[in-house]
């Protein structure tokens, strides 16, 4: 039993010599590593605005985590220093991330806002949404000269505004609509949904992708000197053994080459050695660290990325999929969504509303669908799987709000499922009342 006068907290860390490294952006490296040709792209679009020419648009798109922000704010940073050196008039505005606005309202303010005074900046409501993009171009026409506006992860800017902000916006200074006379706006976009950029209208797509730049997954090589740099600060000298950098590399590079992901294995090993009092991290902790990641994305998505309804048609596809011989079609997804819906005591919405969550979802690269051509008996078919390891979700799931709603046998079936046992379990037979549910719900 713990005594009331001992404390169970540790005087120092023997690991860690600084955490913030390896939490997710807060922390803006002096180096940029293997980007040079990416940089050179976007000095070329950018060179203009530079000497006082006219902006051109610039769309940066690739996947999460290779360094399109960082690589944006240093580029940012330089031109800053030019145009002052220059003497060239230049605003620039952002990164302003878009999924942080819920309401196009709350973004034009937050862009508005970026010129005022505290004591003149907009409230969250008040305005129509016209209202504030006009507040917007009075500010940006007040200012003159070249104004650039960096909006990153511009899917999530709400669909109804997206020409407001993706078209409209960089072209103001031809519109009759707006009072742009005398400044000049460039739009920089910044995201990592392809689809999205292939939904977007073609003259939304030609305005915005004036100048495009790729920024593709590194390899595992780039991996350990970006890895290595962070590594150097956050770690005490010594305190990482020879494999621990190149093992973590080589893992994130498999996976998608995401640096975040990375930063966060280091900081589980890390703390697999401490908890474990080494005074080194060594190979095993970053395996135990690779080996639990996976599960604690997931978990992250759950409590960051997916509202409720979506978390619980994103369960109930994982259990379609991982019950035997039971393709994840959308009538059985929904009987499932039903069920949590009720195991957790939310209402459940109706079955056209679960094709626009389970849309979502595949928008947001948690499950694909296969649609299936019922050859000559006609019709179509869609049938999901999930883009994680089912064993993976319901490990998260486990582990976060919604862990009540999952069936109580749910571990006996994926068991079975990971033993690859499925097809001697009978499949429920929709038809036959007492065979439909073999799922536990309590
Ligand atoms: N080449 C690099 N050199 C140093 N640090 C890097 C590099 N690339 C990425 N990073 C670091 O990795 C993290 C993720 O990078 P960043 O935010 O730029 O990714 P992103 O491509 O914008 O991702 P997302 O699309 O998810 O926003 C940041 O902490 C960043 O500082």
């Amino acid at each position: 039993m713990a005594q009331i006068d001992e404390n169970p907290f540790d005087d120092t860390d023997e690991i860690f010599e600084t955490k913030r490294p390896l939490k997710k952006d807060s922390f803006n490296p002096e180096t940029i590593f293997h980007r040079d040709e990416e940089i050179n792209f976007y000095v070329n679009a950018l060179q203009d605005v530079a000497v006082g020419h006219e902006p051109n648009n610039v769309f940066v798109y690739g996947p999460t985590g290779v360094g399109k922000t960082e690589v944006t704010r240093w580029v940012r940073d330089k031109l800053l220093e030019k145009a002052d050196d220059q003497d060239v008039p230049l605003e620039i505005l952002g990164p302003v991330n878009c999924r942080n606005y819920k309401s196009s309202y709350r973004l034009v303010s937050r862009l508005v806002n970026e010129f005022r005074e505290s004591k003149d900046e907009l409230p969250n409501s008040g305005y129509s949404t016209d209202t504030v993009f006009d507040f917007l171009y009075e500010e940006i026409e007040q200012v003159g000269g070249n104004v650039l506006i960096i909006l990153d992860e511009i899917d999530n800017i709400p669909p109804d505004a997206r020409n407001d902000f993706l078209y409209d916006l960089p072209r103001a200074e031809a519109s009759e609509n707006a009072a742009i006379d005398q400044a000049c706006i460039g739009l920089i976009g910044i995201s990592n949904d392809l689809k999205f950029v292939d939904s977007l209208e073609p003259k939304v797509k030609s305005t915005l992708g004036e100048r495009e730049i790729k920024f593709g997954p590194y390899d595992a090589n780039e991996l350990r000197d970006i890895l290595g740099y962070y590594a150097d600060i956050a770690f005490h000298d010594g305190v990482l053994t020879g494999d621990v950098i190149p093992l973590a590399a080589a893992f994130t590079a498999q996976e998608r080459g995401d640096v975040r992901q990375g930063l966060k294995i280091l900081e589980k090993a890390g703390e697999y050695a401490r908890m474990g009092d080494s005074d080194m991290v060594t190979e095993e902790h970053t395996r135990r660290a690779t080996e639990t990641i996976e599960t604690d994305e997931i978990l992250e998505s759950f409590e960051n990325d997916l509202t409720r309804q979506q978390a619980l048609t994103y369960v109930a596809t994982t259990l379609a999929i991982i019950e035997p011989d039971h393709d994840a079609r959308t009538k059985r997804i929904y009987s499932l969504y039903t069920s949590l819906a009720d195991s957790v005591g939310s209402e459940s919405r109706s079955e056209r509303k679960l094709y626009e969550f389970l849309d979502q979802l595949s928008m947001q690269g948690f499950v694909r669908s296969e649609d299936h051509n019922q050859g000559r008996r006609g019709g179509r078919r869609f049938i999901y799987e999930v883009t994680d390891d089912p064993v993976d979700i319901i490990n998260a799931v486990v582990k976060s709000d919604y862990s009540e709603a999952l069936p109580n046998n749910v571990w006996d079936i994926l068991k079975l499922y990971k033993e690859d046992e499925a097809t001697e379990f009978e499949a429920p037979d929709p038809d036959n009342d007492s065979q439909r549910q073999i799922w536990q719900f309590t």
